[in-house]
């Protein structure tokens, strides 16, 4: 039952990627629009009688009629107030409202101390054929943050609201959150330049995926948003659901000036793929030198075929602590530092296997920190390599090979 792929007999998850797909075809009338239209986003939230009565929200929630497929509504929860002004709008259903009550920002004002403030790690500019993107500021070394912001905008993710209803409710959503943070947003690029659906536009441009309450959400970070996809990108993301915060640091060293950038895509697909999903999801065609390169989807091939070498434990395999470390320099090679959970967990057990324990515990220390950089505390591999560290003479790899 594992989602994704097995790695040594064991489930390897994979935190999703996000294209949002968005229908404006099928249900366009233009009432709606006419009705909801920029008056809404332009509305000052120092216009707006906010009050105590639905607290945590400074809002009255505006909800739908209760959707079919979801047998709730989904109203708007605004917190105007939220980590020291910045605010925060949250399309959901009343019980997931109640969950995103529940958690430690809207609860503990120090759980926010080191969040939404500015790293001095960067600025954004204008670069050619990329729109705005963000860069260094200052040189960076691996492990250093970049980012760590909330959402201004999170959103239920469903299929079951006409395009242009979802367009009103977003559009409330947008409107209630404080001057700058409203701004912030609506400065956002698009993705079709479509006015009617203007704020999904900017969403399906620049949604990451948050779960809250069992529900995936839709979750739109400003100052995230300005950083460019590359498929050997300097730095990683990962997101915690229970800070609401999305953490973004460098995976090799950056210099100053140089861009920042992270992937929209799984790194390790082909080319082909990759480009598929950056053209369907972001409307771009990439042109770092991976995917310029002839070379990138045979190297591709022969670190699997590696990965497959080092997963075979039969009597036959050719796994070893050389072909482990092989890997591990075709990982760095490719420039994939932010991915290099797997080569290293890899790693630590084929050393393992030959009875040397002692580099297996390193190269799960490795493992963890790669992991915690790229899916967070939440990720059950965590405990893959919590057993090899806690007891690698104990674990079933140990000895395996010798
Ligand atoms: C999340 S935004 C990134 C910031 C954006 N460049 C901006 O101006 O705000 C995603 C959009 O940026 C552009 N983009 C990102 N990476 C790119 C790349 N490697 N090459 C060309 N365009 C890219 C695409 O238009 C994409 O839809």
């Amino acid at each position: 039952s594992c989602t994704v792929r097995v790695l040594s007999r064991q489930c390897w998850y994979e935190s999703p990627l996000i294209s949002v797909s968005l229908s404006t075809s099928s249900d366009g009338i233009s009432e709606l629009v006419d009705s909801y239209g920029f008056n809404a986003l332009s509305r000052k939230t120092s216009q707006t009688k906010v009050g105590t009565q639905y607290a945590p929200w400074s809002h009255p929630p505006v909800c739908t009629e209760v959707l079919q497929g979801l047998r709730s509504k989904l109203c708007v929860y605004t917190n105007a107030a939220f980590s020291n002004g910045r605010g925060i709008s949250i399309f959901t259903t009343p019980k997931v409202a109640q969950e995103f009550a529940s958690l430690p920002p809207f609860q503990n004002a120090t759980a926010m101390d080191k969040i939404n403030v500015f790293s001095g790690a960067w600025y954004t500019q204008e670069l050619p054929g990329k729109g705005v993107g963000m860069l260094a500021r200052k040189t960076l070394k691996f492990g250093d943050g970049v980012t760590a912001h909330t959402p201004a905008l999170l959103a239920y993710l469903e299929g079951e609201l006409p395009t242009l209803q979802r367009e009103k409710y977003f559009r409330i959503a947008v409107s209630q959150l404080p001057d700058a943070t409203r701004d912030a947003f609506l400065q956002l690029t698009t993705v079709y330049g479509d006015e009617r659906i203007r704020v999904q536009d900017i969403v399906k441009a620049n949604t990451f995926q948050l779960e809250v309450g069992g529900q995936n959400h839709l979750a739109v970070f400003p100052e995230t948003s300005r950083l460019n996809h590359a498929c050997a990108p300097n730095a990683q993301y990962h997101l915690n659901p229970k800070l609401l915060t999305h953490y973004v640091r460098a995976t090799r060293p950056i210099a100053l000036g140089e861009e920042i950038t992270i992937s929209y895509t799984s790194p390790l697909e082909p080319t082909e793929m990759r480009q598929q999903h950056l053209q369907s999801g972001f409307h771009f065609t990439c042109t770092c030198p991976r995917c310029t390169s002839k070379g990138t989807d045979a190297t591709l091939s022969k670190m699997f075929a590696m990965q497959a070498s080092l997963n075979d434990w039969s009597v036959t395999s050719d796994g070893t602590p050389k072909l482990a470390e092989e890997l591990l320099q075709l990982y760095r090679q490719e420039g994939l530092e932010g991915f290099m959970d797997v080569p290293y967990g890899f790693a630590a057990l084929a050393y393992n296997a030959v009875g040397n324990s002692k580099k297996a515990v390193t190269y799960a220390e490795k493992a963890e920190e790669a992991i915690l950089m790229k899916d967070g505390v939440w990720s059950p591999n965590l405990r893959i390599w919590e057993e090899v560290m806690g007891n690698a003479k104990g674990h079933w790899s140990y000895k395996r090979r010798t």
